[in-house]
């Protein structure tokens, strides 16, 4: 569900007990989302070439095109919310030292060589996602967008990279129901998501095995993805009574064409190392045997490269399509909190859980 008016009413109050200042290039943002979402797409003759800063200001709205006030709306309270938390963190810098282990041991991170692994460590279950886990994923990326290293790694243990959502996440029911696990859900799928939209610094998935549902999808926010051949990339989501997350709604068919998208994500093709390769999904293929040694060879070599300096090309190349991607994330996780609460989805999550049906 996107934001309400009472939550951007909060938001815009919450803006000016911001404790430090966010700098003029999201304060543009602010403004430029903050008109988007009160008065709509930009609707006022563009000011001349003397009024420098009223002409940047409506530059700014005006590239918001066509965005609803709602999605506007939404953007605004999440780019609110996330200053608001900054601004709470106690230091910038967390060496690896200091850094708070994840709650549970399915999650293992460490920091060596100026790169910071996260490590799904829950080999048994093919590595699949507890709630807990993906609570653990959003601390772990955010105290690395914070450490001393330059590059961060997402990769699993064991023979699969990941298996996606544990499907038994859905069957601990709250006292509010269905209703209130569907809301739960999806606001920590958001949560989930934008973390990686906003993850800062080179961000690499070393996929050492097959990767499944939500695994794979979050792959598109990725700046480089290495596979060994035994991996394979499946999103089973009709399958499942399910619908895309991760952004792939977006990111897959700019990334290898509306129609392969489409296979994928309506009718769950499975795509081998090299065909995901192919497609553009992954980056590079290597020998299952060798994969281990020469992925990170290669990474210890790029994580000496000038910090500063990768930061801000990824910032130039991905910060234009932020907006665009945290509305996608909040559409996606309003549409998933519907299939959760529908037949289709309870049935398929029933028949895997009574072992009738692997995918
Ligand atoms: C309040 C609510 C909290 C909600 C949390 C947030 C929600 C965000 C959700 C975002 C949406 C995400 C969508 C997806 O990711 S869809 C994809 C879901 N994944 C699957 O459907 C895969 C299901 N698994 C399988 O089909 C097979 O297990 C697999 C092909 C992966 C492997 O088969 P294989 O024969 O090699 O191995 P096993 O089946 O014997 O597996 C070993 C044990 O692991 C358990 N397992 C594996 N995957 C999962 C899974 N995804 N969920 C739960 N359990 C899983 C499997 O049951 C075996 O367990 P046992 O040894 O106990 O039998």
């Amino acid at each position: 569900m996107l934001a309400s008016q009472k939550d951007f009413n909060n938001a815009v109050s919450q803006v000016k007990l911001l404790k430090e200042d966010p700098g003029n290039e999201v304060k543009l943002k602010l403004y430029a989302l903050y008109k988007q979402a009160t008065e709509g797409p930009c609707n006022v003759p563009k000011p001349g070439m003397l009024g420098f800063i009223n002409k940047t200001k409506w530059d700014a709205w005006n590239a918001l095109g066509s965005l609803s006030k709602e999605a506007a709306r939404q953007n605004y309270v999440d780019l609110v919310s996330r200053l608001s938390a900054s601004s709470e963190s106690p230091s910038p810098e967390a060496p690896a030292a200091d850094r708070k282990q994840p709650e549970s041991d399915s999650l293992v991170v460490t920091s060596e060589d100026g790169i910071t692994t996260i490590r799904l460590n829950r080999p048994a279950k093919k590595n699949a996602l507890t709630t807990q886990m993906y609570r653990d994923i959003i601390a772990a990326l955010q105290a690395a967008s914070k450490d001393e290293s330059a590059i961060t790694v997402l990769t699993g243990s064991g023979d699969y990279y990941c298996s996606g959502n544990d499907l038994t996440n859905f069957t601990h029911l709250p006292a509010g129901g269905l209703e209130e696990m569907a809301r739960s859900a999806a606001a920590l799928l958001r949560d989930f998501v934008n973390c990686f939209i906003d993850f800062p610094k080179p961000l690499v998935a070393v996929v050492n095995g097959p990767a499944v549902g939500i695994s794979v999808t979050i792959l598109g926010l990725f700046d480089v993805v290495y596979a060994t051949d035994r991996a394979s990339f499946h999103t089973p989501f009709s399958h499942l009574g399910q619908s895309p997350e991760g952004c792939s709604s977006y990111t897959f068919p700019k990334i290898m064409g509306s129609s392969k998208a489409a296979e994928m994500l309506l009718f769950g093709k499975k795509l081998t190392a090299q065909e995901a390769c192919a497609q553009g999904l992954v980056t590079e293929v290597f020998p299952d045997g060798t994969f281990q040694k020469e992925v990170w060879a290669r990474l210890k070599a790029y994580s000496k490269l000038p910090p500063n300096a990768m930061r801000i090309s990824k910032q130039i190349i991905r910060n234009r399509e932020k907006e665009k991607l945290h509305a996608v994330n909040a559409e996606e996780s309003s549409v998933l909190r519907e299939r959760w609460q529908s037949d289709e989805c309870m049935n398929a999550i029933a028949s895997f859980l009574s072992r009738k049906v692997k995918l």
